[in-house]
């Protein structure tokens, strides 16, 4: 007895201070939020939480949660992820500000050093988190002679035109194999999920376009699925691992510490970490391996001018990026930093233009007559031409084809917002814009905003055919931002273009595709929309 009564009031001396420092908390929690010198509209946030447990009501999918917001708060509300305010983004005035293309703008860095990015150990020597303006110019040269040149371009297209061939071979012997004949006991038709296989055949073009290395993916794929060898390979498990730790970066940036690190909670937190970790490593090691082969070569011209080997070699004796002059940035990269700059563009490279492609087919699908429209844009092209050499001059002809890629990214953009953190106060038109401030651009909602578009819910590609010769397609140009803008604009877009455009006009002149699936439409990663 005499234990139960001391039990409790050691339990007492304990409660009472937590739940005073608490309440002081909330508090000044509210308090700080309700005195806050310049409010926007937006749900009321709890405090540590911010309006995190919001998203995970929607089902963790951001774009409509986002939508949902917009709908009920309009075009700028904020959004507290944990205790940092976020402006979420639908009026196209803001966006022509923010996303500027001058430099030393306002809005050049995307995410200040932020908790999240510290522990992960991510610097900001990466292209995507960079918030120096001549470290992440530097990179970026060497982005754009690696991806964007002419010559890389064309590159880029003979891999697509080799993977596709391996594709070809792949699905042929599936259909030869497991195929049904159709009713004319001609053809045969065979039920494939599309995604892994468009993952794969972009993976492999970035992988060798960044590090001039092939990680057989479609073979190995195709082995699997037919039980030939039923064990994924390091490659295959690389790529598995690294969409993981893309949301690991995004889990970081929207959760507080607190609660990723909250008993339990962190189990998740852990298995994010672990794959991030995984990733790691193997770029790493992929680094080392290209250094190696670097210092064994003792002629600079026989080594390959991928992206990995332009980083290493930058303002060094080897230097291979000769017309890239790296001036303005002589602290060279650790190995580390190279390896995460190489992660960075293979989850951008990967991901968005896979999905996209799928999105495509599905929208194509359902669609009979946009499908014909296609066929007769592919025929008119490229006629019966047998050698089907695909050139960058025929891919520029096919507007229409263009134009259902662009619908497609308008209605189902890849990514669920683009950030942009604003160094100095603002003001833009009727809108404050406080310092220290992120802005999100809500993509969605922007792109089906009825100022914007006419029937902005309606699939049609014909808004984006220009009406008449002399007449490009009109519409405010603000509006549209799948690729984002200014200086931070998405500097693979011309490739993701050129290769999406080249994969149609493969697909399409080789098979028929039906869509079999209901509704394929599904959001599994944080910020990015996945079509399955
Ligand atoms: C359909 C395909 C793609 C879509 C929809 C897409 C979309 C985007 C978006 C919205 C951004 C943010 C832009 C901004 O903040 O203004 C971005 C950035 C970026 N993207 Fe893409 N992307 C695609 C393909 C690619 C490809 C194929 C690559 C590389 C080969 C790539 C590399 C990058 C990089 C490196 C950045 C960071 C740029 C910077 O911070 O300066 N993307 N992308």
């Amino acid at each position: 007895m005499m234990f139960f009564k001391e039990f409790k009031q050691i339990i007492l001396d304990l409660l009472i201070p937590i739940i005073l420092i608490l309440s002081l908390y909330v508090l000044k929690f509210y308090y700080d939020y309700f005195t806050r010198s310049i409010s926007y509209p937006g749900p009321l946030p709890l405090p540590i939480l911010g309006n995190l447990h919001q998203y995970f009501y929607y089902r963790n999918d951001l774009q409509v949660w986002l939508h949902h917001l917009s709908l009920k708060y309009g075009d700028v509300f904020e959004l507290y992820f944990g205790s940092s305010r976020y402006l979420m983004i639908s009026d196209s005035r803001i966006v022509e500000r923010i996303m500027s293309s001058v430099k030393d703008n306002n809005y050049f860095v995307r995410i200040t050093t932020r908790d999240g990015l510290d522990d992960l150990k991510k610097g900001h020597s990466g292209i995507l988190f960079n918030v120096d303006f001549n470290s992440w110019s530097c990179i970026k040269k060497i982005f754009m002679r690696a991806v964007a040149a002419p010559n890389a371009l064309r590159f880029g297209m003979n891999l697509i035109n080799i993977g596709f061939q391996d594709l070809e071979k792949f699905w042929n012997s599936l259909i030869e194999e497991q195929g049904q004949f159709l009713c004319d006991e001609q053809e045969k038709s065979i039920e494939i999920d599309f995604i892994p296989w468009a993952r794969r055949i972009f993976a492999e073009t970035i992988m060798l376009i960044t590090t001039n290395r092939h990680p057989h993916l479609l073979s190995t794929y195709y082995e699997r699925i037919t039980n030939k060898n039923p064990q994924k390979n390091l490659d295959e498990e690389f790529f598995d691992r690294l969409s993981i730790a893309s949301d690991c970066v995004q889990y970081y940036l929207m959760v507080p510490p607190f609660i990723r690190n909250f008993p339990i909670l962190n189990i998740y937190k852990n298995y994010l970490y672990e794959n991030m970790t995984w990733t790691r490593n193997y770029t790493c090691n992929l680094v080392k391996e290209r250094l190696e082969e670097i210092k064994s070569n003792d002629d600079k011209e026989k080594l390959s001018t991928d992206m990995l080997s332009m980083l290493l070699t930058a303002n060094k004796s080897k230097d291979i990026t000769r017309d890239t002059p790296n001036d303005n940035n002589e602290k060279s990269m650790t190995h580390e930093e190279i390896g995460d700059n190489i992660a960075e563009i293979l989850i951008e490279g990967v991901d968005s233009p896979s999905n996209t492609l799928s999105f495509v087919l599905y929208y194509i699908g359902n669609d009979p007559d946009i499908e014909q429209r296609v066929l007769n844009e592919i025929d008119k092209i490229f006629g019966h031409r047998s050698d089907f050499n695909i050139t960058y001059e025929d891919l520029s002809k096919l507007e229409y084809i263009e134009a259902v890629i662009k619908e497609v990214l308008r209605v189902r953009p890849v990514t669920a917002t683009i950030t942009r953190f604003a160094a100095h106060s603002d003001q833009i038109d009727e809108y404050v814009i406080p310092p220290s401030t992120h802005l999100s651009v809500n993509i969605l909602s922007l792109h089906v905003h009825p100022n914007y578009w006419e029937e902005p819910m309606k699939f049609d590609p014909t808004r984006f055919l220009a009406r008449s010769d002399n007449e490009k397609e009109v519409y405010d140009k603000n509006a549209l931002v799948y690729f984002g803008g200014g200086l931070r604009m998405c500097p693979g877009k011309q490739f993701a273009m050129t290769l999406l455009k080249m994969m149609i006009v493969l697909l399409y002149s080789k098979y028929k595709f039906e869509v079999i699936t209901k509704d394929p439409l599904a959001q599994n990663s944080i910020n990015t929309q996945y079509c399955y």
